[in-house]
Order: C-alpha cells, then sequence, then structure tokens
C-alpha cells in the first residue's frame, strides 16, 4: 500500500500494482450536464451480448469510438448502430478529468478517444471481464464513478480468484495499467448507497484509447 497526497490534497492510493484509486475526484454535479447532452443524441440502450443475452447496464458512448457489442462480437464502432451517426464528441471536461486522473497515476501520455457510459439500476451487476478490445495496452484505463455507490472488484489475472472489493462513491476514480492493464474485474450494486440526486442510479465513465 502506497498512500500519498497529490498537490491539490486528494488521496491517491495505490490499492494493488499499478491500480489507483483517487477518491473524491470529481462529482455528479459536476458532470451531469455532459452526461445528459451526450445522452440526448445517443441514448442509454441494452445490447445484447454475441450469445444473444440481453446486458443488464445500459449503455452508450461518446468519442471517436464507442464500444459495442453485437451477434458478431465486440468491438468498437465510428457509428452508433442505432442511429447510424457518428457518436457525439467526447465532451472537453470528460478528457481533461481523464488526463488529470492518468497523470496523478503516472501514466504520462493518456489519449483517449473513447468513451464508455454505463448505466447501472440498483442490483445490477457487471461480472468479472477483462478490458482487451483495445490495441494499445500501454495506455491504461480510467473509470469515473458517478452517483449511487458500488462495489468494484478487481480479480487480479484470473476469473476465478478471490476478488479484492473496494466501495466507490460519487465522483471517485480509478485508474489502471501497465502490469494490471488486463486484470479481471467486475461490479455489484446489490447494497449501493443511493445518491441524494441521482438516486439508485450509477453512471460510469470508461475512459480509453483505441
Ligand atoms: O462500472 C465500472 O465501475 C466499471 C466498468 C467497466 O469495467 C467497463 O465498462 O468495462
Ligand atoms: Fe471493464
Amino acid at each position: 500500500m502506497n498512500d500519498l497526497f497529490s498537490p491539490n490534497s486528494q488521496l491517491i492510493e495505490e490499492i494493488q500494482k499499478d491500480i489507483y484509486l483517487l477518491r473524491n475526484f470529481t462529482s455528479y454535479e459536476s458532470l451531469i450536464d455532459e452526461v445528459k447532452a451526450v445522452t440526448a443524441q445517443a441514448p442509454f440502450r441494452f445490447m445484447h451480448t454475441p450469445g444473444g443475452k440481453k446486458l443488464n447496464i445500459s449503455m452508450t458512448n461518446c468519442g471517436d469510438l464507442g464500444w459495442i457489442s453485437e451477434p458478431t462480437g465486440y468491438r468498437y464502432a465510428a457509428k452508433d448502430p442505432s442511429s447510424k451517426r457518428p457518436w457525439p464528441a467526447m465532451p472537453q471536461p470528460f478528457k481533461q478529468l481523464a488526463l488529470t486522473a492518468a497523470r496523478h497515476a503516472n501514466f504520462k501520455n493518456f489519449q483517449p478517444n473513447a468513451c464508455l457510459i454505463n448505466h447501472y439500476k440498483q442490483g445490477r451487476v457487471l461480472t468479472a471481464h477483462q478490458d482487451k478490445n483495445e490495441p494499445d495496452l500501454s495506455q491504461p484505463i480510467v473509470s469515473v464513478s458517478l452517483g449511487m455507490s458500488a462495489r468494484f472488484q478487481i480479480y487480479g489475472d484470473a476469473r476465478n480468484n478471490k476478488p479484492l472489493e473496494i466501495e466507490l462513491y460519487d465522483g471517485d476514480v480509478m485508474v489502471w495499467g501497465r502490469s494490471a492493464r488486463l486484470i479481471y474485474h467486475g461490479v455489484k450494486t446489490k447494497h449501493s448507497i443511493p445518491h441524494p440526486n441521482l438516486g439508485a442510479h450509477r453512471i460510469n465513465l470508461t475512459l480509453r484509447k483505441v
């Protein structure tokens, strides 16, 4: 464990090698207008797994490329398959937040061009998975929690490991990369604490370079 304070006094904790937690780094209030602007153009939708199962978390994207799940597999697409239009541009505050968070975790040259936005209702889960659809694994993942709390699960190098679990709250940011870039991770929201303004909803931004 390696605790240190960044120059602006936000607590940064390296919770495992190359996995960083930046508590209270942003907030629902400071990003919700941008989230609403994106979802007005590209609404949340439930995608289906390649096996045909409906995902239990709704999603949308902004940026040059958006992560999609379809019968042929997972991929990044330049156009929203629902509207056939390009995804909304990545709002500058998202990019700025991601760069700053990455820099705090010693990733000096992060160039996010894709932002997946997940919406969780209470009780929904994201099962253990790796983020591995990105070609350049030297670039980190920056993940921003907004609204209701959630239990983030870190399984490490195998999905059947016993996970380290961390409760994430509104405004917390996780950054992982280097030796941890391909960790298995998941999310549970069974015992989540509702947010005063957003209630029992959680929005997560996952910023990546594709
Ligand atoms: O919601 C989260 O905290 C993580 C999201 C995630 O792992 C993903 O979108 O790949
Ligand atoms: Fe992920």
